[in-house]
């Protein structure tokens, strides 16, 4: 595949998703071939399987259960949209993927790590993000921030415990301890200028190094 996989991850309220819009606006004013999308969702069918996983009302759901919905969703969207736009050479850059799997369904629900790779094997058949942006924050902090946007939905993972996501945070560290070459941590508690320029920094890197590639 010709493309560059990038891949944005992070415990609730890291400020992805704004990141992510700001890198767009910036990506689509140099005319570079980005495809901005997110897990579980950026398809019509995951979007669907999305709204099972999250909804508030589903407390009944399975932790394996949950773990198989995920892995549903990124197949969909690998193949439907994912892998077309790596094949026709574009930039890919996706709010959450795989580790996001491995640190709340492996780690936080402890499922295992090993456990949850080996199930979403089956689901990317070893497609695996070229490089992956960490967005650290203390878990307080991050669910503080997104306890005052009052325009946003609450969903049923953001309503577990603290000790979950503090569970998440560590999966996460886990996993940067086994994938370094792959991951790199940004310190997401700082301004979002300064969080901003630093992923821009790291992309325009990648993006550079991806074009002497070709
Ligand atoms: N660096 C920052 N400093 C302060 N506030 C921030 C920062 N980054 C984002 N925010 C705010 O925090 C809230 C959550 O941000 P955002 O939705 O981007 O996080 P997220 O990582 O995508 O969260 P989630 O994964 O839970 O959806 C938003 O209200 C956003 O404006
Ligand atoms: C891909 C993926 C996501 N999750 C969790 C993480 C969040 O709590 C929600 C997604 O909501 P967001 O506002 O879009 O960040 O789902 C997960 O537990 N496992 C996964 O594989």
């Amino acid at each position: 595949m010709q493309g560059l996989f990038i891949t944005i991850e992070g415990p609730e309220g890291a400020g992805k998703t704004t990141i992510i819009k700001m890198i767009e606006k910036e990506l689509t004013k140099t005319g570079v071939d980005v495809i901005i999308t997110r897990e579980p969702g950026g398809i019509h069918i995951a979007e669907q399987i999305r709204q099972v996983i999250l909804d508030p009302n589903n407390t009944s759901m399975d932790a394996r259960t949950e773990a198989l919905l995920y892995a549903a969703a990124r197949r969909q969207h690998l193949v439907e949209k994912v892998i077309p736009a790596l094949e026709r050479g574009a930039i890919v850059i996706c709010d959450r993927f795989l580790d996001s799997s491995l640190a709340y369904q492996g780690n936080a629900r402890g499922l295992g790590i090993e456990e949850i790779f080996a199930v979403n094997q089956f689901a990317i058949q070893e497609l695996m993000p070229d490089k992956t942006l960490y967005f650290d924050i203390e878990p307080e902090a991050g669910l503080k921030r997104i306890a005052v946007n009052k325009g946003r939905e609450v969903n049923r993972l953001d309503l577990e415990k603290l000790d979950f996501h503090y569970k998440v945070r560590e999966g996460y560290k886990k996993l940067i301890d086994q994938f370094p070459e792959r991951i790199i941590e940004i310190d997401a508690s700082q301004s979002i200028e300064k969080v901003y320029s630093q992923t821009k920094e790291i992309i325009a890197g990648l993006l550079a190094l991806h074009s002497e590639k070709e």
